[in-house]
């Protein structure tokens, strides 16, 4: 159930901007491959008002929106990959703002938001961080031995 879940990917990536670094394209390109059937979808980067419009046009009604920020949640792993478990067969649509960041009523009007630290990263390296992350919870929740941490 869980390997159908990550093989047939319940979820993809809403990122306002794009990605000009050369070198997190190519470590992007990796873990995509890695994740077939990651979809990310590439939002222009707006004034924060229109911005919020374009992200919610490019929601699915049966996607779960999961907002990425500093603020949010901090999980290890681990538990992100069983929060991911947990979320069974529903679409998560994960969403990284560009360089004004995620409105706030965005970030309120969900149940989940995401921390990759509590540090504020570049969004082009919360990318690349993110899909790591992701291919990382699918090595843990079939066993793999690429997860060696708590
Ligand atoms: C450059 S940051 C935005 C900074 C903006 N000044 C703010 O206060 O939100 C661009 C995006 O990267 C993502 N991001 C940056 N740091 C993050 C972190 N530590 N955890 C999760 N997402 C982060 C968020 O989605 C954020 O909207």
């Amino acid at each position: 159930m869980l390997q159908l879940f990550l093989r047939n990917c319940a979820f993809r990536i809403i990122a306002v901007g794009k990605v000009r670094k050369g070198w997190i394209q190519d470590g992007l390109a990796m873990y995509q491959k890695r994740l077939p059937g990651l979809m990310i979808t590439e939002v222009r980067d707006a004034s924060l008002p229109r911005e919020a419009e374009a992200i919610l046009a490019a929601l699915n009604s049966n996607e779960v929106l999961v907002p990425l920020s500093e603020e949010g949640e901090a999980l290890t792993s681990v538990s992100f990959a069983k929060r991911l478990e947990k979320y069974g067969s529903q679409r998560l649509a994960f969403v990284i703002g560009g360089a004004d960041g995620l409105s706030a009523e965005l970030k309120n009007s969900t149940q989940w938001q995401l921390s990759l630290s509590a540090m504020t990263l570049p969004h082009e390296l919360a990318r690349l961080l993110l899909v790591e992350q992701l291919y990382r919870a699918q090595t843990i929740l079939q066993g793999g031995k690429y997860h060696r941490g708590s």
